[in-house]
């Protein structure tokens, strides 16, 4: 494992150097905003009719359109949604882009499965945090940062992986530590975590919990209290303290309750899902499947997004927060 640290990373990384970062939602913006308080030399590429547009200058940040950002930039580091990459980069981008040039990501994803090929003459990086933007940023205000990866598919230069870590750094993530990594294993895995544990899995996890107590008869409320908002609780102490300091917080009961059940809810079929689901990263299937539905401008994906947010553990739940205070009224 090799870990880099605020230390580890040049001074003068960035210095000269002019970065856009194309794309201002959940992680342009954080980044962005991080890197130019770090002192880094930032301007943001978006599109002219969309809504970023203001909001960039709303934040005091340098509003160019994608051309332009890409034309003036030493380092072009792209936050756009993965499905929309490739056509940006080959129509926006890839005509400014010059010799030694550096093209960076957040994920993997289009450089992995060949999406985006820039030059040879260029380098291609990826610093990763480990987090949601707004993560990325409220860390990053409270004088620490999220940890992340760093990985150089191309070192053109002799200087990118120093790049992407004076851009991790002026994030903030280096103050967590930074993992090198590869192109193929960020994207793989980030994938994976994804789809079966951190957004697929545990939000099937719950639903099933939550209408097992309410076909029963128990009260939507507590319902949702048991298997929906105690869970951020619960991660919390394993995030903090690992799988052995959640099971010295909780009672006896739990404990025994957990190790004894915990395996006969998530059996040996789970995980035969889950390598199916790797599998399907792996040999492209997932990818095509994705393209397939963008193709169809995210025909099925809407259709999900409508039903996930009729379920009465979603209705249930919004009601709940904002009885509790946790969530505030639209
Ligand atoms: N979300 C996250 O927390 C994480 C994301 N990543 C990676 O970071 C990258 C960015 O993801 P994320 O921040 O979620 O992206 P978002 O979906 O939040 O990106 C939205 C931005 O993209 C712009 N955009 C959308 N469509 C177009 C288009 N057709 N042409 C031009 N601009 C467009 C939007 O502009 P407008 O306002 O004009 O629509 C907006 O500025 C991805 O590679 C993702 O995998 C990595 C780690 C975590
Ligand atoms: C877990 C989802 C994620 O991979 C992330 C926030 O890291 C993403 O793509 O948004
Ligand atoms: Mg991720
Ligand atoms: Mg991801």
């Amino acid at each position: 494992m090799k870990m880099y640290y605020d230390a580890d990373v040049n001074t003068d990384a960035l210095k000269g150097k002019t970065i856009a970062v194309i794309g201002y939602g959940s992680q342009g913006r954080a980044q962005s905003r991080n890197m130019a308080d770090s002192g880094a030399n930032v301007i943001v590429g978006v599109r002219k009719n969309g809504s970023s547009w203001n909001l960039v200058q709303e934040d005091g940040m340098t509003v160019k359109t994608i051309e332009d950002a890409a034309k003036e930039a030493d380092i072009i580091h792209i936050l756009l949604p993965d499905e929309i990459q490739e056509k940006v980069y080959k129509e926006q981008i890839a005509p400014y882009v010059e010799s030694g040039n550096t093209i960076s990501f957040s994920h993997g994803y289009n450089i992995h499965f060949g999406l985006i090929d820039p030059a040879a003459d260029v380098n291609i990086v990826m610093f990763a945090p480990k987090g949601p933007g707004s993560m990325v940023r409220r860390t990053y205000e409270e004088g620490f940062g999220i940890p992340g990866l760093v990985a150089v598919e191309r070192d053109a230069t002799g200087d990118a992986l120093q790049l992407a870590l004076g851009m991790a750094k002026a994030c903030g993530l280096t103050k967590a530590g930074v993992l090198e990594t590869t192109f193929k294993e960020e994207t793989e895995t980030d994938l994976f975590g994804e789809q079966t544990v951190l957004c697929g899995g545990i939000t099937e996890l719950i639903n099933a919990g939550f209408t097992t107590l309410v076909e029963a008869g128990y009260q939507p409320e507590i319902a949702y209290f048991e298997t929906c908002h105690e869970v951020k609780l619960i991660v919390d102490l394993i995030y903090e303290k690992g799988f052995a300091g959640m099971w010295n917080d909780v009672s006896n009961t739990a404990e025994y309750g957990g190790l004894t059940r915990g395996k006969t809810i998530i059996t040996d079929e789970a995980k035969e899902g889950m390598k199916v689901a790797l599998k399907q990263i792996q040999d492209g299937t997932f990818k095509k499947q994705f393209a397939d539905e963008n193709a169809t401008d995210g025909a099925n994906l809407k259709e999900m997004r409508a039903a996930e947010g009729q379920k009465e553990i979603e209705i249930v739940g919004e009601r709940l927060r904002k009885a509790c205070g946790l969530q505030k009224d639209d």
